[in-house]
């Protein structure tokens, strides 16, 4: 299991190319490289100087307690959030110096999705395609196979604003993945799905990592990460406990989940304490 390493603040490296592989020189090429990345709200450290290899190609999980610093350290790799210090390469190239290609080459599913509300389902996917550059036909014929997939042609001409939240998320994945981007970011893509919505998101990443894409979604649910994932990074206080593959980071423990409870230092009794005046023999 890889151990995270603080780099000297000031002294990134740059991307090595190749040589720079996450898996080693015969692995698979970092789809994202993280060195010494630094968020700060007033006094307190959100993200705290983290290092990261992504290997390309994979399912990756990014877990962590509440206010680990997921979302924060997801934003400044995809470019929405500008970090105090660090950088973020992404395919080897960096997001802060050269973001028109980077976006171009990303999809990004954020937490609080903002969407243009009183644009149908399929005016929005026709807009976002066009932003991208491509093709109106191509948007066309790309936007109708993803509704297809998706199960929301029947929705196809209802506003946004009308869509419930597991319809946003999917017409927000749709719009992440209209361009073919090479890596896919997602910020809790499952929460507030149903089960059966879940299983059709489910379905279209399994394909997209199965011809090359590479997933990046951050969640709580440890099930889920451990049922779709092959490889994780486990965030706790800002910075990264432990990262590689899910099956190293479960290590011996029985499940993720009591691997992450161990790794992240959770009480697992006492929850109650304190709590004596709670429930129905002290009315
Ligand atoms: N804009 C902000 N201003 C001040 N503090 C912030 C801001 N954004 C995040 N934080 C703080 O930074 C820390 C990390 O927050 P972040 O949202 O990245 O955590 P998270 O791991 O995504 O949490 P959750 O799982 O609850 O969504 C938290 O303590 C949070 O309160």
């Amino acid at each position: 299991m890889g151990q995270s390493q603080e780099t000297p603040r000031g002294g990134p490296e740059p991307y090595y190319g190749r040589a720079a592989e996450a898996g080693g020189a015969d692995g698979p090429p970092a789809a994202v490289r993280v060195r010494g990345l630094w968020k700060r709200f007033g006094e307190q450290a959100a993200v705290a100087g983290i290092d990261l290899d992504l290997p390309s190609g994979r399912f990756i999980g990014l877990v962590g307690p509440n206010g680990a610093g997921k979302t924060t350290t997801l934003s400044m790799v995809t470019g929405l959030l500008r970090p105090d210090d660090g950088l973020v390469w992404i395919g080897g190239r960096d997001v802060w110096k050269d973001p028109v290609a980077v976006k171009s080459r990303i999809g990004v599913l954020p937490e609080g999705l903002r969407l243009f509300e009183r644009l149908s389902g399929r005016e929005l996917l026709a807009y976002t395609g066009r932003l991208r550059g491509l093709p109106g036909e191509e948007v066309d014929k790309r936007a109708a196979q993803l509704m297809d997939v998706l199960d929301l042609t029947a929705a196809r001409h209802k506003l946004v604003v009308d869509y419930s939240t597991g319809m946003r998320k999917k017409v927000g994945l749709a719009a992440a993945l209209l361009h073919n981007p090479e890596v896919l970011f997602l910020d809790e893509p499952f929460e507030g799905v149903d089960p059966v919505s879940a299983q059709v998101i489910r379905g279209v990443l399994e394909r997209y990592t199965a011809s090359g894409g590479t997933v990046v979604f951050s969640s709580h649910v440890m099930e889920l990460v451990e049922s779709l994932c092959d490889w994780v990074a486990v965030m706790a206080a800002g910075r990264i406990v432990a990262h590689g593959p899910l099956a190293e980071v479960r290590g011996a423990a029985p499940t993720l989940q009591d691997a992450f409870l161990s790794l992240v230092g959770a009480r697992r009794s006492g929850a109650g304490d304190g709590l004596d005046w709670l429930g129905g023999s002290t009315r």
